[in-house]
């Protein structure tokens, strides 16, 4: 067949397009990637995750090496279904290690992944499951959202990429989330992720959210921990942990000072080959 290998998976149903590269010869362009993940005219999906040696970055304009030290032998090179380039994604991490252990290319349970926001240790676990060291989340201050004329006062967090967490008193279910909200572009200058949360009990969180570059998706692993984190600062602390339920499923989390874990569940559904000429003329 000679087509480009390709597989689909999800964590906690935000979805992805992975693209083995491992010496990193795939001219992965925005209109590719947005191409592959529209539900009609591609495979359909919320992201792509590049799966590209470290060593075979080189200087690379597009991939950007940003984060990937000489510690880790794998790079995520993560795109959102837009086509735009974020720095982290941490359902999409937890699917790249998965793939990586299935693959055989790893064959360690526990080992670190390169991204754009640093270098991140993941542990794959038996059960299929996958635990992230995220790195710091780090309150930056506040800003204001509006989804449907209603205005939400919200917590910014840092996660390698921008969060901003709105708790939305009960209503996170009722919200609606087919436009995108409006967010001040100022304080985001690069855009940003929204978040809504409703407590649901001490450890427990209900969430819903918007990607940038992608629209509302059924989970987002930085976001769970973005929310979190803005939980446990409203509540005057930095360490805790909690099950967030988005509309995926249930992840768990922790945050501490200086360092976060995300785990949940890190699933591969298919795998195949592109058309090249499809490739070609998505280019
Ligand atoms: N779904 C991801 C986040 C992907 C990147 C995000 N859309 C951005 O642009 O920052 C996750 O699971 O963290």
């Amino acid at each position: 067949m000679g087509g480009i290998e390709f597989l689909k998976g999800h964590g906690t149903q935000n979805d992805f397009v992975l693209l083995p590269d491992i010496d990193g010869r795939l001219d992965l362009t925005p209109s590719r990637v947005a191409t592959l993940c529209d539900r009609r005219a591609g495979l359909g999906a919320d992201g792509v995750l590049r799966v590209v040696r470290t060593a075979a970055l080189g200087e690379q304009g597009g991939a950007g090496r940003d984060g990937a030290g000489p510690g880790a032998e794998w790079f995520m090179d993560y795109r959102n279904a837009d086509g735009s380039i974020a720095e982290m994604c941490g359902n999409g991490v937890r699917v790249f290690a998965r793939y990586l252990v299935d693959a055989g290319l790893v064959t360690a349970d526990e080992f670190a992944v390169a991204t754009r926001a640093g270098e991140r240790l993941v542990r794959a676990h038996p059960d299929g499951s996958v635990t992230v060291h995220m790195g710091p989340a780090t309150v930056t201050g506040s800003s204001v959202t509006t989804v449907g004329g209603r205005e939400f006062s919200g917590v910014a967090v840092n996660v390698g990429n921008p969060h901003l967490v709105s708790f939305t008193d009960g209503d996170v279910d009722t919200l609606d989330l087919g436009e995108a909200p409006v967010y001040d572009t100022d304080f985001f200058p690069h855009g940003v992720n929204l978040e809504f949360v409703d407590t649901t009990g001490p450890a427990s969180l209900r969430m819903r959210v918007f990607e940038r570059g992608v629209g509302e998706t059924r989970a987002c692993g930085t976001g769970t921990v973005a929310a979190v984190a803005a939980t446990l600062h409203l509540a005057g602390t930095d360490t805790g942990e909690s099950t967030v339920d988005i509309l995926g499923g249930t992840v768990a989390v922790t945050v501490g000072s200086g360092e976060s874990t995300l785990t949940g569940s890190a699933v591969l559904v298919a795998r195949g080959e592109l058309d090249t000429r499809w490739w070609d003329d998505a280019g």
